[in-house]
């Protein structure tokens, strides 16, 4: 498969755009000469759990400002429930915790999150929100002096302070210890089994894999694969495969090898990428090869994201 082919899946995201809570149709952003979201369809349906991938500069940022319609796309078109962006954010179906954009400072937590409910058309109580939030130990503390994961708490409190049917979080656990993590994501599965549509761009790759039920990875703007954990991980080359050779090791024979989707020899010792380990160490044996130390185990999320970004890069090079 080429790189900059999109891997789908066959769940949702392939099925038609009736009911979707999100539908980008051939959008494009560029900022000066860099195009930081080219030629991005994407639908989003009900209830799905979705993790937004990619490098950093990727366009993901981007990406959801277009969502949110805090950007305008300079071509194509961008829906949210079949409306506008603002027209969903106005009807109070879509709830956001973005990175930028700082809080008011002056005020208490509970009092800040209490104006959101007031601006909010299908508000929750107060105490519900801070509660959802885990602040309600911190509700009386000034914004100004909250640590970094607290105030990501409070950003999150801020993006559930009504019955949204979309959230929209961008790297909503950075700053967050381990355990606030742990706590934020059972919050928000919460979220997810009442219903919503729950988007979230990441650097961590483990809550990608452990939280969406899809998956979707952009680079340099482009869509380069959607689909579920396992999917993307199972195209990029299920699996690594690792043994020590004797003598001078032959890497162009090595790559040639069937299903080799990666190589890297260090010394003595070949570490194959291969979307076929059987057909790959079929034709190891054949070639009169004696490899000593095999070890065949499954691709992470991480090394499959590498993979793939790895591979629209190189063929990005190829092309220019
Ligand atoms: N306001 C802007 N003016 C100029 N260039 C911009 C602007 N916003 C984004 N860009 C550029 O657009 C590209 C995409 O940026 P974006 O912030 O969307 O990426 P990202 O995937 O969110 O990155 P990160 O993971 O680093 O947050 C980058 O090359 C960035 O430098």
């Amino acid at each position: 498969m080429s790189a900059t082919e999109v891997m789908t899946g066959d769940g949702p995201g392939a099925v038609d755009r009736a009911g979707a809570v999100v539908a980008f149709t051939d959008v494009n952003k560029s900022f000066g000469a860099v195009r930081a979201v080219a030629d991005l369809s994407l639908t989003l349906h009900p209830g799905e759990t979705v993790a937004l991938l990619g490098p950093n500069g990727a366009g993901k940022s981007t990406a959801l400002d277009l969502m949110l319609g805090l950007r305008n796309a300079d071509t194509g078109t961008v829906r949210l429930f079949g409306t506008t962006p603002a027209q969903a954010i106005a009807a109070g179906r879509v709830g956001a915790m973005l990175q930028s954009g700082g809080l008011m400072e002056e005020v208490t937590v509970k009092e800040l999150v209490s104006l959101a409910c007031d601006l909010h058309p299908k508000a929750y109580r107060v105490e519900d929100v801070l509660k959802g939030a885990d602040i309600a130990d911190i509700a009386d503390r000034k914004v100004n002096k909250l640590s970094g994961g607290q105030e990501q708490r409070v950003r999150f409190a801020l993006a559930t302070a009504g019955a949204n049917d979309l959230i929209v979080l961008d790297e909503p656990t950075v700053g967050m210890d381990v355990s606030a993590r742990q706590a934020f994501w059972a919050t928000m599965r919460g979220q997810v089994d009442e219903g919503r549509t729950v988007l979230f761009a990441t650097h961590y790759l483990e809550e990608a894999d452990a939280i969406a039920d899809r998956v979707l990875v952009l680079h340099r703007g482009r869509l380069i694969a959607d689909g579920t954990a396992a999917e993307i991980k199972a195209r990029a080359g299920a699996r690594r495969i690792t043994f020590d050779l004797d003598g001078t090791v032959d890497e162009p024979a090595l790559r040639a090898l069937p299903s080799v989707v990666g190589l890297d020899v260090t010394g003595p010792t070949v570490r194959i990428r291969s979307d076929d380990a059987d057909a790959t160490m079929h034709s190891v044996y054949a070639a009169g090869l004696y490899p000593r130390n095999l070890e065949v185990s499954g691709l992470g999320l991480e090394q499959a994201f590498l993979a793939i970004t790895d591979a629209a890069s190189a063929e990005e090079a190829e092309n220019r």
